[in-house]
C-alpha cells in the first residue's frame, strides 16, 4: 500500500467501479426523472414522422396566390376541413385549398399554411388579398432526426430527456439500480437527535450532512444505526452494512486516538486496506478499503473533514460505480476573491462560495474552515484544490475550481 495524494486514492477507487456489474431495471419514464440511463436511446422515428401545418388556417398552393391583391383578390375552393389526428382526402390541385388545424397532416400539393386570421372565408371558400410566401409548414424531422442519438448511457434524465424519449413512443427504459450507501456514524459520544443532551455527548450530524450530499448524487444514503467505539460492534455493524448496500460509508476512528478503531476493524473482518492517512487536509486522515467486492469509505469523524473526504475522494468512484458517465465534478477557474494569507505544506482542499463580478466567476474562501465544524460546509458550492507546496494566495489569483 503506497496510496499518499489525493489523486492516487482516488485512481485507486475508480479503478475499482465496476459499473458493468450494476444491476439495471426498467422502469416507467415518468419514474424516470433524475435516474441513470443505462442503455443509449436513439432515434426510431423522425419526430415529427410527417409534415404538419404551424397554424389553424388554410393549406394551399402558393403560386395559386402570387397576383392576389386588394383590388385583385384570388379565392380558392375549400375541398375538406383537416382536424389534427385525421388524414387528409384530397390532394391540393391548382384553385383548391384545405382548411386545416394546428398540427394536422398537411394534404399532398399543398405547399403552404396560411392563418384564417389574414384571409376572408366561406364554408366553401377563402379568399386572399396578398400572394402568400411562407410555408408554415413543420417538416418531418424538424425537432429530431431519425438515427439520431437522443440520450446516450450513463446521463442523468432531465426533463427534455424524458420528453424526448416519450416523443420517440417508448414507455419504459432502463436505468441503473440506485446505489445503496450504508452511512454508519461511529463514535461513544454520538447521541441520536431526539434525545436529551448529556455532558460530554454530542448530536450525531455527519449522515444528515454526508447523505444529503449521497441523495443529491442520485444515491440511496441508508442511515444506519450509531456505534460506540467497540471493536466487536463495529466489525457486526460494517459486516452487516456490506450485506445489504453498495457501499459503506464509516465515520469517526481513523485517526491516532486510543480509540480509533477503523484501521483494526478491516483487519479484523479480513478487508484489503487499500490506502490510510492521505497527503490532503482536511479530511486526509481517512481510509479506504475493499471487502466482498464492495469499498469501505471510513472517513474522518470531523463533519468538514468528512464531506470534503467524500467529495474528492468518495464521489468520483461512486458516480462511476452508480452508471454515471460524468465522473468528476464540473471544473472551472475562478478568480480568488480575497487574499488566502496561509501557505499550504500539503495539498489543502478549500471551501468557497461562487460570486459573479463583471461577469467573472470569484472564489471567495469561506471564513470558517475548520475541519470540526459542521458550519464549515455552509453555502459551500465550490472548492478549490491547492497544490502542496503553494504559497499564501492574493486576491485576484487565478484557482481551478470545482463546482459541487
Ligand atoms: N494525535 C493526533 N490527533 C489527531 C490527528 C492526528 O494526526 N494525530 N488528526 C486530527 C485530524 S486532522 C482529524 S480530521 C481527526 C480525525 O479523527 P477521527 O476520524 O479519528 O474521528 P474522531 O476522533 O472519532 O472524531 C473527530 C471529531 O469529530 C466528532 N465526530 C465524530 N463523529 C461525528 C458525527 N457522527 N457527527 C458529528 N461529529 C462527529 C468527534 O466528536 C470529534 O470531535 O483527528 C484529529 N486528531
Ligand atoms: O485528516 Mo483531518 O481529516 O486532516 O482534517
Amino acid at each position: 500500500m503506497n496510496i499518499q495524494t489525493l489523486k492516487e486514492a482516488s485512481d485507486c477507487l475508480l479503478n475499482l467501479a465496476k459499473p458493468e456489474t450494476q444491476a439495471i431495471e426498467h422502469i416507467l419514464l415518468q419514474d424516470a426523472f433524475e435516474r441513470i440511463l443505462a442503455e443509449d436511446i436513439t432515434a426510431k422515428i423522425p419526430v415529427p414522422s410527417f409534415a404538419k401545418s404551424a397554424y389553424d388556417g388554410y393549406a394551399l398552393r402558393q403560386a395559386d396566390t402570387a397576383a392576389a391583391s386588394p383590388e385583385h383578390p384570388v379565392t380558392l375552393d375549400v375541398t375538406e376541413v383537416i382536424p389534427a389526428g385525421s388524414v387528409p382526402t384530397y390532394p391540393i390541385t391548382e384553385g383548391k385549398a384545405a382548411r386545416i388545424m394546428t398540427g394536422a397532416p398537411v394534404p399532398e400539393g399543398a405547399d403552404a399554411i396560411i392563418m384564417h386570421e389574414r384571409t376572408s372565408f366561406t364554408e366553401n371558400t377563402v379568399t386572399l388579398t396578398a400572394p402568400v410566401t411562407s410555408a408554415n409548414i413543420i417538416p418531418p424531422g424538424e425537432d429530431v432526426a431519425a438515427e439520431t442519438l437522443l440520450v446516450p448511457k450513463g446521463k442523468i434524465l432531465t426533463a427534455s430527456d424524458l420528453a424526448l424519449i416519450a416523443g420517440q413512443g417508448i414507455a419504459e427504459i432502463g436505468v441503473y439500480k440506485k446505489l445503496s450507501i450504508g452511512l454508519i456514524s461511529t463514535g461513544s459520544e454520538l447521541l441520536n437527535t431526539g434525545s436529551p443532551l448529556e455532558y460530554g455527548k454530542i448530536y450525531n450530524t455527519n449522515p444528515y450532512l454526508l447523505g444529503g450530499y449521497i441523495q443529491k448524487h442520485h444515491m440511496t444514503a441508508n442511515y444506519l444505526n450509531t456505534v460506540s467505539d467497540d471493536l466487536d460492534s463495529l466489525c457486526r455493524a460494517v459486516l452487516d452494512a456490506l450485506k445489504t448496500n453498495d457501499v459503506v460509508i464509516t465515520t469517526g476512528g481513523v485517526s491516532a486516538g486510543d480509540f480509533d478503531y477503523m484501521p483494526e476493524v478491516i483487519r479484523r473482518i479480513g478487508g484489503d486496506l487499500l490506502f490510510h492517512r492521505l497527503k490532503f487536509k482536511p479530511g486526509g486522515a481517512m481510509l479506504g478499503a475493499f471487502k466482498d467486492g464492495k469499498v469501505i469509505l471510513g472517513l474522518s469523524g470531523n463533519p468538514g473533514a468528512a464531506a470534503t473526504g467524500l467529495l474528492c475522494v468518495g464521489f468520483p468512484f461512486m458516480r462511476k460505480l452508480s452508471g454515471r458517465s460524468d465522473i468528476t465534478f464540473s471544473q472551472t477557474t475562478a478568480y480568488l476573491g480575497v487574499d488566502f494569507k496561509k501557505s499550504s505544506p500539503v495539498t489543502r482542499i478549500l471551501k468557497g462560495h461562487s460570486d459573479f463580478k463583471n461577469g467573472m466567476l470569484y472564489f471567495t474562501p469561506l471564513s470558517n474552515q475548520h475541519n470540526g465544524s459542521v458550519s464549515s460546509m455552509s453555502d459551500c458550492d465550490l472548492l478549490a484544490i491547492i497544490p502542496a507546496g503553494s504559497k499564501p494566495l492574493a486576491a485576484g489569483d487565478k484557482l481551478e475550481v470545482y463546482i459541487l
